[in-house]
């Protein structure tokens, strides 16, 4: 059975720059849009040329994009002007682009309060706008501004403006949930209803996401016969955003209802790439990527539970709505105090550590595991610190070496300047082929001192840690007042780029560090596999 082309229209650009925080640099706007490409969205909006001088700039250049169609973006000309005297409509014109998608007015109310005309004047507006961007060569497409609003209180203007668009030659009229807050039946009841005077081959629509409906409402507009759908990636755009193209790429591949019966242009290989696109977008905005978004997040395939880690490792399918693999994610089971055996074995198989399901040893881990979580520990966030726990219950973790004692000290006081500083300094003494080594070092903080003092001298161990670095230190408080318990977090890395966290809680935040610290240097030696 031959599929229905359905195209996808990347607002990212101009949308989703209208995001609370967000500035693209006009770098990140060319590397955006490649991406997007790459990717297989057929429409690429990059910006509003004339709203700004690195929009205008961005639309001075070429964009040379393999198979999207780049579109600028504007308004329709201002009520009493001529479209061909319209600064505005000249900015589109000269744009470098091969489509230009108008905004444009299709509600009474908008039309007389905000732009303070007439609804003949709006619609003449449209038509000269569309009539003279499509004379001038280009694809048009108009953004029926706050549409289904508007078709609510006065059906026949909404409908009059989005028929004056494409009868005068825009390719797509795109229906807009501009303030986000219409419901998916609405949608799909309204959409029903232009499809009636517009072929649905013609009409798209651009959802805002004010009631977290914007996904299923730009499904609700396919299914009336909508074949446009206007998004962006990880949902970026004004206010709570647009429809998330990476959560909607996966749906309409993934899912029967869509799958059957439309082709993207996204191929089975770039849906293989979503996950990488999505952190390209993160790791350009500098943003830390959301963990439970739909496909894409880090947490959409981790399994937690005992009674799901023991079903998924018999078939995956039994927790998991589609194979990970199949939008670049991947599943994981952790380690918490929800687990069950079947988590821990399945931890330990990735770690390379052997235990047999019948062990007594895998039961006591288990319950060792439980207690410690119990105490505040959480070995989900600390790989390298449940590797040694299971090592240690197995018997397979040597002393390297014993810490016979430490002491920080705090001290704040003049320096040689007159400046107050405060200065942190720890000893260490160690134990290490029966040999006693004391270290002693400053720091600008007691963990840091006590962190420097630990490597500063291990013997025979030190070339096992000498580019051994902390890079993230993070302290959680639980259950505050006079009980608190200190949780730390510590990451590290070593010369290679491998990097593992390790753990420590204690009711004192220097105990529970140097417990993460202790971790982290004896994991090291491990992985090393330093003889003792
Ligand atoms: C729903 C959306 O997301 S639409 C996109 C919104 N994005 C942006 O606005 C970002 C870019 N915008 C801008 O840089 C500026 O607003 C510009 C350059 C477009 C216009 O700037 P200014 O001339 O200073 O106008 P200003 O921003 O104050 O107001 C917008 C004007 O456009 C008019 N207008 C709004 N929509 C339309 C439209 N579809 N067709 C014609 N005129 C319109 C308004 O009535 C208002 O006119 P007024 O100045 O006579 O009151
Ligand atoms: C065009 C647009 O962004 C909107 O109506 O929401």
């Amino acid at each position: 059975m031959s599929r229905e082309r359905l195209y996808l229209y990347d607002t990212t650009l101009r949308d989703g720059a209208q995001t609370n925080g967000v500035d693209f640099t006009l770098h990140d706007k060319k590397l955006i849009a490649s991406l997007l490409d790459d990717l297989g969205i057929d429409y690429v909006e990059g910006g509003y040329p004339g709203a700004n001088p690195l929009d205008t700039e961005f639309f001075g250049t070429e964009q040379k994009l393999e198979r999207a169609t780049f579109a600028a973006f504007g308004m329709t000309r201002r009520p009493g002007r001529s479209a061909s005297n319209d600064p505005g409509i000249a900015m589109l014109i000269d744009a470098k682009a091969d489509a230009i998608c108008f905004v444009a007015k299709s509600s009474e109310y908008q039309v007389r309060v905000a732009l303070e005309t007439t609804n003949e004047e709006n619609i003449a507006s449209i038509r000269d706008s569309v009539s003279l961007a499509k004379d001038k060569g280009r694809e048009v497409l108009v953004d029926c501004e706050h549409f289904f609003d508007g078709y609510k209180a006065n059906p026949e203007f909404a409908l009059q403006c989005a028929k004056a668009a494409y009868e005068s030659g825009a390719r797509w009229v795109v229906l807009c949930d501009t303030n986000g807050g219409t419901m998916p039946d609405e949608v799909e009841a309204i959409v029903g209803e232009v499809v009636k005077h517009i072929p649905g081959a013609h009409v798209g629509i651009h959802a805002h996401n004010d009631t977290e409906q914007a996904v299923a409402n730009s499904f609700a507009a396919v299914r009336a016969g909508a074949r446009q759908i206007q998004g962006t990636l990880n949902g970026l755009g004004e206010r709570c955003g647009n429809a998330n193209l990476c959560s909607m790429i996966p749906t309409l591949k993934l899912k029967k209802e869509f799958a059957d019966k439309f082709e993207i242009g996204v191929s089975d290989d770039k849906l293989a790439s979503l996950v990488q696109v999505s952190r390209a977008l993160d790791n350009i905005l500098d943003r830390a990527p959301n963990p439970h978004a739909p496909y894409v997040g880090g947490s959409a395939f981790v399994t937690k539970t005992g009674i799901h880690a023991s079903a998924v490792l018999k078939d995956p399918q039994t927790y998991e709505h589609v194979p990970p693999e199949s939008i670049g994610n991947h599943r994981k089971v952790l380690v918490s105090d929800q687990a069950g055996k079947s988590n821990v074995l399945a931890e330990l198989a990735r770690t390379n550590i052997q235990f047999d399901r019948d062990d007594p040893r895998l039961s006591r881990l288990v319950e060792k595991l439980k207690e410690r979580e119990a105490a505040g520990y959480a070995y989900e966030s600390a790989n390298a610190s449940f590797d040694l726990l299971a090592r240690s219950t197995l018997g397979t973790v040597p002393e390297f070496f014993r810490v016979d004692k430490f002491d920080v000290n705090v001290e704040q006081r003049y320096n040689s300047h007159g400046q107050r500083v405060t200065v942190a300094m720890a000893v260490i003494k160690v134990e290490v082929d029966g040999e006693t080594l004391i270290s002693a070092a400053e720091g600008n903080g007691p963990v840091n001192a006590l962190d420097v003092a630990l490597r500063k001298d291990l013997g025979k161990y030190q070339k096992y840690i000498e580019g051994l670095k902390l890079v993230d230190y993070r302290v959680r408080i639980l259950n505050g007042g006079t009980e608190a318990v200190t949780r730390v977090l510590i990451e590290s890395e070593d010369e290679d780029g491998r990097r593992w966290t390790t753990i420590g809680v204690s009711p004192n935040i220097i105990d529970a560090s140097f417990q993460a610290l202790m971790d982290s240097v004896v994991y090291k030696l491990v992985q090393s596999n330093a003889p003792v």
